[in-house]
């Protein structure tokens, strides 16, 4: 497959390079006069909020972008901002549809020369980094999980801070793990998940707090639920069985799932996701009492999701046939968000439930496949 390939190349170019994470610093040490490897005590920390002025318009770069939710936040923001001020960028070669809808730049995360290039010459104030690999995907690849989380990461944190962007790093329901309390998991509580792409998002979370307080970067860092989408694909997550279905029930009637039936976890639907996404990136700062958040808008178990799908589609024949790797992921994830800090602070509210989602789903699907049988 092109893009594992392209991935795999990518992955070893970092893991082969002479000590990469050291490459990436002399770069840093070399050429700026700011970076946070230089700083040498907190009351020299000199890293200010973007000199962003609320009435311009922010000029937002979103990295890893062409997956699952980039192309609709992309579409979101370039409503509110304009279609020349969101940059989305990949290291996949974009559909037609997405090239043509605006900017589109290729960025490896792991080329940190490459990405302060377009910082600088886009003159980029935001940047929502989308660019990782997922749970499933991630077990299979631990050493590309690794270095496209994790280096790729730090090479993010050390471009923010060194330009004064605001940075928004996604996190997960899967930053949880097995001691966590699942039912339901507050913000602040045990974490250990026992996933690389668990153990690379706390990490996401602890790092960006920790640039946060000690170089002022403007960090802001949402939980997500698995994100339920029909215009775009999953990665490749623990949670893309809740999509697959609305696809299957409508093009064959049936549906294999590989979790099994009782397994619950949080769900949202991408609209909700996206728009929580620009509400915490246009936050006051004051409003903020904490630079990580959970969010939340529904719950259920596949068992659930079937019988509300059954009730548009009675015909809809289901067979369960367990990933062990995904059910033993599931397994030790949150089964309820508790999201009552992001309700209090920045007055986070979801739209959608399951009855709207699946409505809106099979709505989604449905039409498009009649445009395509007429077609
Ligand atoms: N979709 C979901 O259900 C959830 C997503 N998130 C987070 O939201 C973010 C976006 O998620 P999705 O769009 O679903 O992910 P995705 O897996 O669909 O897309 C990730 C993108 O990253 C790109 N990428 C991989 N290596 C790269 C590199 N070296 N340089 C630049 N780009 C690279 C891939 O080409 C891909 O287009 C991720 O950080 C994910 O962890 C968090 C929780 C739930
Ligand atoms: C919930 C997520 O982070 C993602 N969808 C996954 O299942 O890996």
């Amino acid at each position: 497959m092109p893009v594992v390939r392209a991935l795999t190349k990518v992955a070893k170019k970092a893991l082969l390079a002479p000590g990469c994470g050291c490459q990436v610093s002399a770069v840093a040490v070399r050429h700026v006069s700011f970076s946070p490897r230089q700083v040498s005590n907190a009351s020299d920390a000199s890293f200010h909020s973007v000199s962003f002025s609320e009435t311009d318009h922010p000029k937002v770069l979103i990295t890893g972008g062409l997956g699952q939710l980039g192309v609709g936040l992309a579409k979101l923001l370039r409503k509110r901002y304009g279609k020349n001020n969101v940059i989305l960028s990949d290291i996949r070669k974009p559909p037609t549809h997405v090239f043509h809808s605006g900017p589109f730049i290729y960025s490896d995360i792991l080329d940190y020369k490459n990405l302060r290039e377009i910082v600088v010459n886009n003159r980029i104030t935001w940047l929502v980094h989308y660019s990782a690999l997922l749970s499933a995907v991630g077990e299979a690849n631990v050493a590309l999980a690794r270095a496209v989380n994790i280096t790729g990461l730090h090479n993010i944190l050390d471009i923010a801070a060194e330009h004064g962007l605001r940075l928004f790093v996604p996190s997960t329901i899967g930053a949880f793990g097995p001691t966590s309390p699942r039912n339901p998991t507050p913000d602040l509580c045990v974490q250990r998940p026992r996933t690389i792409y668990g153990v690379s998002k706390v990490h996401a979370e602890l790092m960006g707090e920790y640039y946060h307080h000690r170089y002022g970067l403007d960090f802001r860092c949402l939980r997500y639920p698995g994100i339920i989408s029909a215009d775009s694909q999953p990665g490749g997550g623990t949670t893309d069985y809740a999509v697959q279905i609305f696809h299957d029930a409508v093009k064959t009637g049936k549906f294999e799932c590989n979790l099994k039936p009782d397994t619950r976890l949080p769900m949202m639907y991408i609209d909700d996701c996206l728009r929580a996404t620009l509400e915490i990136m246009e936050a006051p700062a004051e409003t903020l009492s904490m630079r990580t958040y959970n969010i939340n808008a529904m719950s259920f178990t596949p068992d659930e999701l079937v019988q509300e799908v059954q009730k548009q589609l009675p015909d809809l024949q289901v067979t369960y046939k367990i990933d062990p790797v995904r059910q033993a992921i599931a397994d030790s994830w949150p089964m309820n968000f508790d999201d009552s800090n992001a309700r209090n602070d920045w007055s986070w509210k979801h739209d959608y439930d399951l009855p709207e989602l699946v409505q809106t789903m099979l709505n989604f699907i449905g039409s498009e496949s009649q445009f395509a049988q007429a077609n």
